[in-house]
């Protein structure tokens, strides 16, 4: 074995540090969740937008009222795609997988971005601005594209979350939809180092440009382990069907040592504070809907999973129902993921760009040593 071989292994990086962070902090042990000094609770209670959290994330102060303006008016200048990501959107077939679409339409929109190649901390800051702004664009324009429909071109009047609904129905959303939809995204926004903001601090730290980062956290959400798990929740609740059966399918998926989607959670041994507000989002949704089945279903659930294994709903579960109740199609419930997530991936590659080392760990080796090269012929 080499001499330098490391002797500390953590499967999964269970509990490793790998890096400082002032963006976000997770309290598993008490169920709390801090954006930059800032509770998630408060930051909801307190009506906070969207736009205020992204600012928030990356300056590490709320903005003043101007600011905010300047800042959200800076975002929604920057909907619109370029013509070649909109060609793209338009060519590429349309029964593709939207985390996929949105993976190859962030490189893509990279190649065309004004200030490709100028690595400069304001040329980024831009870069970033796009990223925000465009993710929403380039989700909701596929999924009109696929269904036959010309993209909406988008209004700077409207708020992050409102312009959401308008680019993929062409019409504003309500005040309800509008609101319940900015708490999800400044819900969905950070989480310390997951495994798609890690991704892309380890692309950054290569000193690579900001998009290649951000396609590599796109990647990372995509799975069901991750990000992936609100859309594998949802196709959970509509095999499942009535509230009766949920017993017996619980049982059969623990029986088949079957994961739950929407339960367990790396850090959190609690309550992941972000499922308070979206059980609360996913009942009155249902209300507003005149359908509360899919909310009383994953009640039970919940009460099942948790009597049967002890683990806790996380953010992927009752968004699954809640995003159902708004009527939003299911295979885009992890790229809307993505929409809110870009704001905290970029907020940690600014950060890991300004505060750079390689990130590169070691690995325990387990494999076969001091064997003897045996040539073609006597093998
Ligand atoms: C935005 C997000 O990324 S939130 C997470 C979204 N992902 C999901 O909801 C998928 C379902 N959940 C899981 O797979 C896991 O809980 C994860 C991936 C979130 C965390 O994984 P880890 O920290 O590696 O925990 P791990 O998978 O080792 O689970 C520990 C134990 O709890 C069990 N467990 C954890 N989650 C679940 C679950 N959802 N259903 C059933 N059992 C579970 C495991 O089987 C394991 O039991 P064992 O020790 O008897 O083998
Ligand atoms: O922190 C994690 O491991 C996963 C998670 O909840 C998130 O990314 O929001």
């Amino acid at each position: 074995m080499a001499e330098d071989s490391q002797t500390s292994f953590a499967a999964g990086l269970e509990d490793v540090v790998a890096n400082t962070s002032e963006i976000c902090y997770v309290d598993g042990k008490e169920g709390r969740l801090i954006y930059q000094g800032y509770d998630i609770h408060d930051l909801i209670n307190g009506k906070a937008t969207f736009e205020e959290v992204i600012y928030l994330l990356w300056n590490g102060e709320l903005p003043t009222a101007s600011a905010l303006k300047t800042f959200t008016d800076q975002i929604a200048g920057q909907r619109a795609l370029k013509p070649e990501v909109l060609n793209f959107l338009k060519t590429v077939k349309k029964d593709a997988n939207a985390m996929e679409v949105l993976r190859t339409a962030v490189s893509y929109a990279g190649i065309y971005d004004d200030d490709n190649g100028d690595e400069s901390i304001d040329a980024n800051v831009r870069k970033a601005t796009r990223l925000v702004a465009q993710v929403p664009t380039i989700v909701t324009s596929y999924e009109r594209i696929r269904q036959g429909l010309e993209p909406v071109e988008p209004d700077r009047g409207l708020s992050m979350a409102a312009s959401f609904f308008y680019l993929l129905t062409g019409s504003k959303p309500d005040a309800f939809t509008e609101e319940a939809f900015n708490i999800a995204l400044i819900l969905h926004a950070d989480h310390e180092l997951n495994a798609s903001t890690f991704s892309a601090r380890v692309t950054a730290a290569t000193l690579s440009d900001i998009y290649s980062a951000i396609t590599s956290a796109v990647g990372t959400l995509k799975g069901p382990l991750h990000g992936g798990a609100n859309e594998q929740v949802m196709k959970m609740l509509l095999e499942v069907g009535t509230v009766d059966k949920v017993q017996s399918y619980i049982d059969q998926a623990l029986a088949e040592k079957r994961k739950i989607m929407g339960f367990g959670h790396r850090v959190y041994r609690t309550e992941d504070p972000r499922a308070t507000h979206l059980r609360r989002l996913s009942k009155q949704a249902g209300e507003r809907a005149d359908n509360t089945a899919w909310y009383e279903m994953s009640q039970v659930i919940e009460r099942t999973v948790m009597e049967k294994k002890g683990l806790n709903p996380n953010v992927d579960f009752y968004s699954a129902s809640m995003y159902y109740s708004l009527g939003l199609p299911v295979h885009l419930f992890t790229p809307i993921f993505a929409c809110s997530r870009v704001s905290g991936w970029t907020a940690h590659v600014l950060e890991q760009y300004r505060n750079n080392r390689l990130i590169r760990p070691r690995a325990e080796y387990t494999g076969a040593t001091d064997r003897t090269y045996v040539p073609m012929d006597r093998r």
